[in-house]
C-alpha cells in the first residue's frame, strides 16, 4: 500500500473510531489502539505534509494560539426565538399559526442551554464556524470548534451547507472543570453555559480540546433541501452531525404540553442543561407561508422553563415567611 492510501486508510479508521466514541457515545476500540494508530498517522503526515487530508483528526490537536477573534458576516440571518412562559402563551401562538395554517403539525425539540453557533461546510469540508453574534455578524471560532470532537471536519457528502446549533458543556465535564479550577485556585464557572462560552472564547485552542465541549445541530440555515424539519434532522445525522434525539410531533397544545411535562420530569436526569422546549411548524412549506417578523420566525416559539434558582439565590431566600 503506498503512503497516500496508508494515510487515507488510517484517517478513515481513526475518524470512524472517533465518530463512534464522541458522536454515538459508543467506543468500539481501546484508547491505546486509537493512540497507536494516531501516532502512526502523525509520523506519516510529518514525513509527507503534502498528503495531510482535510478530514485528518490531527487538525483537532495542533496547538494554535490566536491573537484575537475575526468578525464573521453570516450569509443567512440567524434568527432568535419568541419566548413563551405559560401554556396560555403557547395557545396564543397556536391560534396565530392556525389563522394561516388550519391543520399544523408541530415538532418539539429541546432548547439546549449552550452557545449558539453556525457551521459553514463547503464541498463537505468545515470551512468556518462562527458565533451567532447579533444574528448577522458573529465571531470566527473555527479553530476552537475544530477541537470539539463531535463536530465532523468533513461531512459524509461533499455538499455546501450552513447548519446551526448549540455548543454545550456536558454536566460531567462541567463538574470536572470546576473541580480542576478549585484545585488551581481559579474562580469556578457559575453554570455549564458560561463555561461553554468561556471555553469558546479561549484563544489557546489546546484549552478547548481539553474541556470536552459537545454540540447539537438543529437548523439548516441555507435554503433547505428537505420538506420537513424532522427530515432535516435525519439528514444531519446521515451527514455525521450530532442531533438531539429527544423530540416529538404534536398537532395541538395538549400534545405539546404533554411533551413539555415529560421533558420537565426528565430534565434533571439529562447529561446536559436545557432551558426549555422549542416548538416549530414541521412542514417547511408551511414555515414559508408564515414567514418572519424582523427578529423572529412566526412558525416557532420557545417555551422557557422557570429559571432554576442558583445555589446563591436559594441561600438568600427567606424561607421562614
Ligand atoms: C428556528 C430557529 C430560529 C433557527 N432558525 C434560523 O435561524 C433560521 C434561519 C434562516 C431561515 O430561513 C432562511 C431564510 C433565508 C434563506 C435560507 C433560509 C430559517 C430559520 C431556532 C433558534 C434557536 C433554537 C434553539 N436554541 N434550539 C432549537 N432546538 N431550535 C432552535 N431554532
Amino acid at each position: 500500500m503506498n503512503v497516500e492510501s496508508k494515510i487515507k486508510t488510517l484517517t478513515e479508521q481513526l475518524n470512524h473510531y472517533a465518530h463512534a466514541y464522541y458522536t454515538l457515545d459508543n467506543p468500539i476500540v481501546e484508547d491505546a489502539e486509537y493512540d497507536r494508530l494516531y501516532r502512526e498517522l502523525v509520523a506519516l503526515e510529518t514525513e509527507n505534509p503534502n498528503l495531510v487530508r482535510a478530514d485528518s483528526p490531527t487538525h483537532r490537536t495542533g496547538d494554535v494560539v490566536l491573537s484575537g477573534f475575526k468578525k464573521y458576516t453570516h450569509d443567512y440571518q440567524l434568527y432568535s426565538l419568541q419566548d413563551a412562559f405559560s401554556k396560555e402563551e403557547l395557545e396564543a401562538f397556536d391560534t396565530r399559526v392556525r389563522k394561516e395554517i388550519p391543520d399544523p403539525e408541530y415538532i418539539c425539540e429541546l432548547k439546549i442551554d449552550g452557545l449558539s453557533l453556525s457551521l459553514v461546510y463547503v464541498n463537505g469540508v468545515l470551512e468556518t464556524a462562527a458565533t451567532r453574534g447579533d444574528g448577522s455578524i458573529g465571531e470566527d471560532i473555527t479553530e476552537q470548534v475544530k477541537r470539539i470532537k463531535d463536530v465532523p471536519l468533513v461531512l459524509s457528502e461533499p455538499i455546501d451547507i450552513v447548519v446551526r446549533g448549540e455548543a454545550y458543556l456536558p454536566r460531567r465535564n462541567f463538574q470536572k472543570l470546576n473541580l480542576e479550577r478549585e484545585e488551581e485556585g481559579l474562580p469556578s464557572f457559575a453554570n455549564p453555559r458560561n463555561a461553554a462560552a468561556g471555553t469558546l472564547r479561549q484563544l489557546d485552542t489546546k484549552v478547548v480540546a481539553k474541556r470536552g465541549l459537545a454540540t447539537f445541530l438543529y437548523q439548516e440555515a441555507s435554503p433547505a433541501t428537505n420538506d420537513t424539519q424532522e427530515e432535516v434532522l435525519e439528514y444531519f445525522e446521515k451527514l455525521g452531525l450530532v442531533v438531539n434525539d429527544q423530540r416529538a410531533f404534536a398537532t395541538d397544545i395538549t400534545e405539546i404540553w404533554n411533551f413539555i411535562e415529560k421533558v420537565a420530569a426528565l430534565r434533571d436526569a439529562l447529561p446536559y442543561d436545557i432551558d426549555g422546549v422549542v416548538i416549530k411548524v414541521n412542514q417547511l412549506a408551511q414555515q414559508d407561508v408564515l414567514g418572519f417578523t424582523v427578529k423572529f420566525p412566526k412558525w416557532a416559539i420557545a417555551y422557557k422553563f422557570p429559571a432554576e434558582l442558583a445555589e446563591t439565590e436559594i441561600l438568600s431566600v427567606d424561607w421562614t415567611v
